[in-house]
C-alpha cells in the first residue's frame, strides 16, 4: 500500500474548508493532519487534529497544505510551507500585489499551485475566451460575475483571471459584479460587436466542484519539483 498525501487544512471552518474536509474522507490517498481555522472549539473533530490560526507554527508535519481562506490569513500558511518544504495548494482570491510576489519567490523553493477557480469548466471557459477575444478585434468585453452575498472581494478572482485572459489576446475587458442570495459563482463573458453579441456562461451550482479541483491538485502536486504550476499541468 503507497502512503498517502499528509494535508493540512487552512481556513477549515469556512464554506470551502468544510466541503474540502468532507470531500478528502472520499479519496483514500490523502489524508487529512491538520485543521487550521482562527478559533478551535474542538481539539479533534471527526478524527482530525485542529489547530487555531495562533498555533499554526505547531502543526504536525504534512506534504501538501490546502488554503481556502482571505487575504489577511494567506501569509502565514505560505511562509510556513516554504519553511518546510511543503507544496502549497490555494484557492484564495483578493489576494495583493505583494502576496502574488510572495508566491512566486516561494515558487523557487516548493511546489505551489494558485488558481482562483478550481473547476475542470472555468479552465474551459479561459480558454474560449483567449479564443474568442484573439478572433473578435474590436468587439466590447464584457465580464459578469454574481456571486453569494458573503463575498468579500470583487471582482472575483475568476472574473480578473478571465479578464487577464482576454486582455492576453487583445481585448479590453469592463467588470460588473452583482452579490445576491446564495449564489455559488457564475461567469458571463460577453464579446458584443455590431448587430451580434457571444455570450460565454459558466454556472457552478455547488462548491464541492472546487473542493475536488483542489483535492486533486494537492494529490498531484505533492513530491514534485519547485515551482509555479497551473491548474492545466495537473488535470
Ligand atoms: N479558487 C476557487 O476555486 C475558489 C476560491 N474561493 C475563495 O476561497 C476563499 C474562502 O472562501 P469561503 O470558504 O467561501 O470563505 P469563508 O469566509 O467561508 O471561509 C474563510 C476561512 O478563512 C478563515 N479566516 C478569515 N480571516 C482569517 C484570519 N484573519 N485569520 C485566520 N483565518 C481567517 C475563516 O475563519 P472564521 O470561520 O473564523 O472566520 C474561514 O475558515 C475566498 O477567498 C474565496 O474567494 C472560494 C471558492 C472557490
Ligand atoms: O468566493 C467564492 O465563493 C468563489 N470565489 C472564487 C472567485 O473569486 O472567483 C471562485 C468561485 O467563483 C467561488
Amino acid at each position: 500500500m503507497t502512503t498517502p498525501v499528509r494535508l493540512l487544512i487552512h481556513g477549515a471552518s469556512g464554506r470551502m474548508g468544510q466541503a474540502l474536509l468532507r470531500l478528502a474522507t472520499e479519496r483514500p490517498g490523502l489524508q487529512v493532519v491538520a485543521a487550521v481555522q482562527r478559533k478551535v472549539d474542538q481539539r479533534v473533530l471527526d478524527g482530525v487534529p485542529h489547530f487555531a490560526s495562533s498555533e499554526l507554527a505547531a502543526a504536525p508535519a504534512f506534504d501538501v497544505a490546502i488554503d481556502f481562506s482571505l487575504p489577511e490569513a494567506f501569509d502565514p500558511v505560505l511562509a510556513l510551507c516554504a519553511e518546510r518544504g511543503s507544496a502549497f495548494v490555494s484557492g484564495t482570491t483578493g489576494l495583493s500585489g505583494a502576496q502574488r510576489e510572495a508566491l512566486e519567490t516561494a515558487s523557487a523553493r516548493i511546489p505551489l499551485l494558485w488558481a482562483s477557480n478550481f473547476s475542470l469548466g472555468v479552465a474551459i471557459l479561459d480558454e474560449l475566451v483567449e479564443r474568442a477575444a484573439a478572433a473578435l478585434p474590436g468587439w466590447d468585453c464584457d465580464i459578469v460575475e454574481s456571486h453569494h452575498t458573503r463575498k468579500k472581494d470583487a471582482p472575483s478572482g475568476t472574473a480578473l483571471s478571465l479578464g487577464a485572459a482576454a486582455e492576453r489576446n487583445g481585448a479590453t475587458p469592463r467588470y460588473a459584479s452583482i452579490r445576491a442570495g446564495d449564489i455559488v459563482g457564475e461567469h458571463l463573458v460577453q464579446f458584443s460587436g455590431a448587430g451580434e453579441r457571444i455570450e460565454l456562461v459558466h454556472r457552478a451550482t455547488n462548491r464541492d466542484i472546487f473542493a475536488r479541483g483542489a483535492l486533486h491538485a494537492a494529490a498531484r502536486l505533492a513530491g514534485r519539483p519547485p515551482g509555479a504550476y497551473r491548474l492545466r499541468d495537473v488535470l
